[in-house]
């Protein structure tokens, strides 16, 4: 029989079927001495096995299925051990079998007529086989390699992709017990050929299906390992001999100095990789990042300057270049990947020759000059020569000129400049917040697909595994193929992850999803990366966060009850109306917290218009103008119509007056409310900058650069949260201020750390205002409480059009409280009165935070993630009718405030 057109025959089968090796490890080299494990790499393999590689990655470690070779991953002395880089599981151990026997004559496995013999539940085998259709030709043709399920009487086929391409039942059961290697039976028409046994485990994992898709991740490397198995000797260099050695390399020497104290030097490159690239034997030559850099680094972001270096490297995944880097917001993921540029641009391992000649940084336009400046901070302006493309600054003009090496562009940019940026050669590609390229069908994404490099980086400050269809579409984008095709990666892990989830799921499926989840988790581990803002909290100053509960002016409360007694708000509480009418109704409520004057601009504007859905909102609008003094102009709005703009107002003042020199960012979701709050600033002479949505792209770094400058006279920088605020640095502020709320708590999250970041030196206040009992309380209750908000977390695109109500929800959130200091509270069960200062005693522990969402314990990091009820609890609260308030930026404003509370981090951090 001819075995050649199997896949997995296809490279000759003079031995039988080397087992699955997971990528990052290919066939060991005669001269590796993979027995050889040094105790921590055995300690790790230890832990990889028990499935505890969840818990590695989330302590910041990294895993990587490459042995150690001699002086790999050195850091010298620097003081920081960079434990855990090593994790290896037994299973990945190649293993040449004896060649295995053919048995000739196949037999045919029919349906029994009568089930006699007893079957043991527990039995289930799996085999790896090769299978062809039933004939009776002398010569047969594999069609493919497939998985045997062998379950008491009945047997399952499956193809590598997951799919059942036959099943059958068992004559006798004592046939079942003898089927073993080198055995061939027949099933529903097809003939398979019994390669192996696979172990329960590497079926539950998943892991023998990859020899499909994830085969890829090994397929260069086990070619080069299997060149050295016909020659072992031929091509093999010994760089460490002088002979060796090509002429021209013979001084050559590491740019910076390995050994000096506090030396950060990257990996050497193992047997496999000198194979693979280092072709004309050049000497092997340290890799140490600059000195002058270091001297900056972080703990952290020296451990991601290795990791970025060994997965672009092709270190980790062997003939994979790509990597995911997803640490925290203001972690200085920038500064990592401006170390790794300037590192390959000027060293190599092999004879110290560049890795990288031109690099392409694709970010969102608000940050294009962002990174130029942050180059320039790191590394002068001679070092690197940067082009930031803008409207002054055309790509062709980079393509021109040999002078430059990185090319910064916008995503929109991008698009625009494709076919030149497709004609330049880069080496390493960066996308820069590249959450956004999680689906696959969008232009931006194909856009980038389409450029031919192979080293690429995505930096995105947000997990990236919530949905498995986008964490699939990134993963591909950074290492394409190595998940299988996406038909296969359905069949292998969304299906059998996602059932595992389902209440109904019985034991069996969720140890199946469970296993998949891990063996997901563990071979993408190894080029995602993600810390949490703990890392650097030391670095930081103190951070106060006040939740301040504004009681609502005479006539937010008028016109309040008014619009919950109209027409349309009762015909959403019937679920009479099918066209969202609640989402106009909320919008009404919104507008009216920030200022009645908003909601008048509305009611003015719908007075004349006669569509339907316009005729909807009048009848939310009915009879409310009459509310107004008859003589109302917005344009003349006083402060005292609003509750939480008489608090804003004393609040700004008492910063002024007690933090001269420290300034306010002031956020809003809405631009029509920082108009107001813009109008408000000129009354009281307060100078102030803006950045929203209208600002366009190429005055932005010039407008947060000005704000951050110690020579600005802006007291305030009012920024609208939806227009950009991902990525920027606004650290010359040390007061926030959120003007209203969103649903979404991610935009919070994302505004509240532009200024808690390294280089704030101003201890950081986060003030929340909130209007007391009415539909802000409601969905920071919602945001706080709420699990099935959890994807939001991370996703800025989702708004409240997503989110669906029932009526009871509508009910609760059409409802004011009137005579209540705070809902919240009174929600949290808490015995206080509010009178004196209160912290919750139940201190409920908040769980160890796990990074990883594919596991049976769905969970977001901790220092980001949305405050929970229980947590709100532990945090100081008290009313404010309460009498020795200590903060006095609190004091002065108790008198429009029913309630807060508030939380401290670092409080003891001097800085
Ligand atoms: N080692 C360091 N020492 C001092 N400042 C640093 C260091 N690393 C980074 N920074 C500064 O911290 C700020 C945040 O860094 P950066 O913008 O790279 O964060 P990020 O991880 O990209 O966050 P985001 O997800 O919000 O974009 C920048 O001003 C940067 O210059
Ligand atoms: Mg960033």
């Amino acid at each position: 029989m001819r075995r050649s057109a199997a896949p997995s025959q296809l490279q000759g089968n003079s031995f039988k079927k080397v087992k699955f090796i997971p990528p990052g490890r290919s066939n060991p080299s005669p001269d590796e001495e993979i027995t050889k494990m040094s105790p921590d790499v055995k300690l790790l393999q230890v832990a990889a096995n028990k499935n505890t590689f969840l818990q590695l990655q989330n302590n910041t470690q990294i895993c990587s299925l490459n042995l150690p070779t001699d002086g790999s991953a050195r850091e010298i002395n620097h003081g920081h051990n960079y434990n855990g880089k090593h994790c290896l599981k037994a299973s990945v151990m190649a293993t040449l079998d004896p060649p295995h026997t053919v048995h000739s004559a196949p037999k045919e496995i029919t349906v029994p007529k009568r089930q006699e013999e007893e079957e043991p539940d527990s039995l289930v085998k799996y085999f790896s086989v090769v299978w062809c259709k039933a004939s009776k030709k002398k010569h047969k043709k594999w069609e493919g390699d497939a998985v045997l399920i062998v379950k008491g009487k009945s047997f399952t086929l499956k193809d590598l992709e997951g799919k059942d391409i036959g099943r059958g039942l068992a004559y006798k059961f004592k046939e079942l017990e003898k089927i073993e290697e080198g055995h061939r039976v027949m099933i529903g028409g097809k003939e398979v050929e019994v390669m192996g046994i696979i172990s329960p485990d590497d079926f539950n994992s998943g892991r023998c299906f990859q020899l499909g898709g994830g085969s890829l991740a090994i397929s260069s490397s086990s070619q080069a390992a299997k060149k050295c198995f016909s020659n072992p000797f031929k091509s093999v260099c010994k760089p460490s001999s002088k002979e060796n050695r090509p002429n021209g390399f013979q001084d050559c020497k590491p740019r910076h100095d390995p050994h000096a104290q506090n030396s950060l030097v990257m990996s050497r490159p193992d047997n496999n990789h000198q194979w693979m690239f280092n072709k004309s034997c050049s000497p092997i030559v340290d890799v140490v990042i600059d000195p002058y850099l270091v001297y900056h680094l972080r703990p952290h972001q020296k451990e991601g300057i290795l990791f970025l270096y060994e997965c672009v490297m092709g270190m980790r995944v062997n003939g994979r270049c790509g990597a995911i880097l997803a640490d925290e917001m203001g972690l200085g993921k920038t500064l990592q990947c401006i170390s790794l540029i300037w590192t390959l641009q000027c060293q190599g391992p092999y004879g110290g020759k560049p890795v990288i000649k031109k690099t392409l940084i694709v970010t969102p336009g608000s940050l294009v000059n962002n990174w130029r400046k942050e180059f320039q901070k790191w590394l002068g302006s001679e070092r690197i020569k940067v082009f930031p493309v803008d409207q002054d600054h055309k790509v062709e003009e980079f393509i021109k000129s040999p002078f430059y090496s990185v090319l910064i562009i916008s995503y929109e940019m991008l698009l625009r400049s494709l076919d030149q940026i497709k004609n330049v050669k880069f080496d390493l590609l960066i996308c820069d917040e590249g959450h956004r390229l999680k689906n696959s069908a969008i232009k931006t994404t194909t856009a980038l697909i389409s450029l031919s490099c192979e080293k690429r980086i995505i930096l995105t400050g947000t997990p990236v595994q919530n949905d498995l269809q986008e964490f699939f579409a990134l993963i591909d984008f950074v290492n394409p193929g190595i998940l299988g095709s996406l038909s296969s990666y359905r069949k292998i892990y969304e299906e059998p992850i996602i059932l595992s989830r389902q209440p109904s799921a019985s034991e069996e499926e969720k140890e199946l999803g469970e296993k998949r989840a891990a063996e997901l988790t563990c071979l993408t581990g190894l080029f995602i990366l993600r810390r949490t803002q703990e890392v650097i909290n030391k670095y930081l100053p103190p951070k106060i966060e006040n939740v301040v509960f504004c009681r609502p002016g005479a006539l937010q409360i008028e016109l309040y009850r008014k619009l919950l007694n109209s027409q349309a708000v009762r015909f959403c509480l019937q679920g009479l109306l099918g066209n969202s009418p609640h989402l106009i109704c909320i919008g009404a409520l919104k507008k009216l917290c920030n200022h009645p004057c908003l909601l008048f601009n509305s009611i003015k504007g719908k007075e004349c218009s006669s569509t339907w859905d316009e005729n909807e909102e009048r009848s939310l609008y009915e009879g409310l103008v009459n509310v107004f003094p008859a003589d109302y102009n917005p344009l003349m709005f006083t402060e005292e119509e609003s509750g939480k703009l008489q608090v804003l107002l004393k609040l700004l003042a008492v910063i002024r007056e007690l933090r001269p020199t420290e300034k306010v960012v002031l956020v809003s979701n809405y631009t029509q409310t920082l108009n107001i709050l813009q109008e408000v600033c000129r009354r009281h002479g307060y100078a102030f900058t803006r950045l929203d949505g209208q600002t366009p792209v190429s005055q932005r770094q010039q407008i947060v650069d000005g704000f951050n400058s110690k020579y600005s006279s802006d007291f305030i920088f009012l920024l609208s949260s939806k227009a950009g605020g991902v990525g920027l640095n606004l650290i010359g502020g040390s007061h926030l201020i959120l003007y209203d709320i969103d649903w979404n708590p991610a935009t919070d999250i994302q505004a509240m750390s532009r200024l808690w970041r390294d280089g704030q030196k101003h201890p950081v206040h986060i003030y929340r205002l909130l209007t007391t009992g009415t539909i802000e309380e409601k969905i920071y209750q919602r945001q706080i409480s709420k699990q099935d908000l959890s994807g939001a977390v991370v996703d800025l695109t989702k708004t409240s059009e997503h989110i669906q109500f029932s009526v009871e929800e509508l009910k609760n959130l059409f409802t004011l409280h009137e005579s209540s200091h705070c809902v919240t509270h009174d929600l949290l069960d808490c015995e206080c009165t509010g009178d004196k200062d209160h912290t919750g005693d139940s201190l409920e522990k908040v769980p160890i935070s796990r990074n990883c969402q594919l596991g049976p314990h769905h969970q977001k990091s901790s220092s980001l993630k949305p405050l929970s009820m229980s947590q709100l609890k532990q945090w100081k609260h008290f009313s404010g009718d309460h009498l020795n308030l200590t903060d006095p930026f609190l004091e002065r404003i108790r008198e429009n405030v029913s309630f807060f509370f508030q939380n401290i981090t670092n409080q003891s951090t001097v800085i």
